[in-house]
């Protein structure tokens, strides 16, 4: 676990809106150099594409010129869900554990993805064997467990690090990141749920009743977005959450991997709408509510490759991309400096 090298800044949850509210911007010179020199390099204007906007986008947020890639950590958080026993997962909540365990082992896809492209990897068991609360009966967090759980989040991000990717493993979680989506954003279960890791269609249907079930129970109480996180998130929701708040106050850009930690970050944009512009959405979940997410919070993701696995996985194939703009980005040479002709206008 990360050395707990900062005060946690906030003792509620109106605390945390606060801090969110108090969000550091962009750094305004880092990203005019970093503009400056995009527009000097050997390539006609914009033919790097998006990768030039990722180098641009790293320097402002890191406040740095040049921008640097060479030291990504992917964190992945765990936790387990009460509303998995209402069979909204085509698994067992036990294999939330069993994945951990296979996470510390080196066997799953993120710890290969890390492999190939030089990302370190936290991987963070958050009381496994103590769930959330069925969100259909009552908030699936106490104020102190999501506080607990922000917290838990904030501290797992190392300072000196250059890309934060995030990631979750839960058992019913994307039951429970639907319900965020529609709490947040409008709509019904049947609007946003997915099938997630499989289920049928009768699975599918329980899902959606699930997450109906959830807005009419808690009702007006999910107005406040960080009540949206407590009562229908969990506790590797909120430290998602509070891992994204610590990178924003240590200039660290993230890459959020796909559905379900796109609509743990989502809680943050809706109490400020600039306060995700230090994150970019890794990948386009198959998830089929991912694109609806993406387009209410104003991102469109960098990848589309059909995965819908979770563990960051996305995310961590994502800062590669980020490796590849930033070596582009400092590394190519100038017209000027090649004695290339510029273009004729
Ligand atoms: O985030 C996504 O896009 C995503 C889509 C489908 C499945 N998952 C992963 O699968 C688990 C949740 O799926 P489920 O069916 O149990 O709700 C959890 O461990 C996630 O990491 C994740
Ligand atoms: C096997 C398995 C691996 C995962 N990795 C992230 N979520 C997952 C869910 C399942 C079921």
């Amino acid at each position: 676990m990360a050395a707990d090298h900062s005060a946690i800044p906030f003792t509620d949850l109106a605390g945390v809106a606060e801090l969110v509210r108090a969000f550091p911007g962009p750094d305004e010179e880092a990203m005019e150099r970093a503009r400056a020199r995009d527009a000097e390099l050997t390539k006609p204007r914009g033919a790097l594409g998006r990768l030039e906007e990722l180098a641009i986008w790293t320097a402002a947020w890191q406040a740095a010129h040049p921008p640097r890639a060479a030291r990504p950590l992917a964190c992945v958080f765990a936790g387990n869900h009460g509303i998995a026993e209402r069979g909204v997962s085509a698994y067992p909540a036990s294999v939330t554990g069993q994945m951990v365990a296979n996470f510390v082992e080196g066997g799953a896809a993120v710890n290969q993805l890390c492999r190939s492209f030089g990302a370190g990897l936290s991987v963070y068991e958050m009381g496994l064997d103590q769930p959330t609360a069925d969100f259909t009966r009552g908030p699936a967090l106490e104020d102190a467990e999501v506080l607990r759980a922000i917290a838990f989040g904030m501290r797992a991000v190392e300072p000196g690090i250059d890309i934060l990717c995030l990631g979750e493993m839960g058992i019913g979680n994307t039951t429970a990141g639907s319900a965020i989506a529609a709490a947040l954003f409008g709509g019904m279960g049947a609007d946003w749920a997915g099938r997630g890791t499989g289920v049928d269609d009768a699975g599918l249907a329980r899902k959606i009743a699930v997450i109906d079930e959830a807005l009419g129970f808690h009702g007006p109480a999910l107005a406040d977005p960080l009540q949206v996180l407590r009562r229908l998130g969990g506790h590797e929701l909120a430290a998602i959450v509070g891992a994204v708040i610590a990178a924003r106050m240590l200039r660290v850009p993230v890459l959020l991997d796909g559905f379900t930690c796109t609509a743990a970050a989502a809680v943050l944009w809706k109490l400020d709408p600039t306060a995700l512009d230090h994150c970019r959405i890794a990948h386009l979940s198959r998830e089929p509510g991912h694109q609806r997410l993406a387009a209410a919070i104003g991102q469109r993701p960098l990848l589309d490759l059909d995965m819908a696995l979770g563990e960051a996985s996305g995310a961590v194939l994502a800062s590669a991309l980020v490796q590849a703009a930033i070596a582009t980005h400092n590394g190519m040479a100038t017209f000027a400096e090649a004695g290339v002709a510029t273009a004729a206008d």
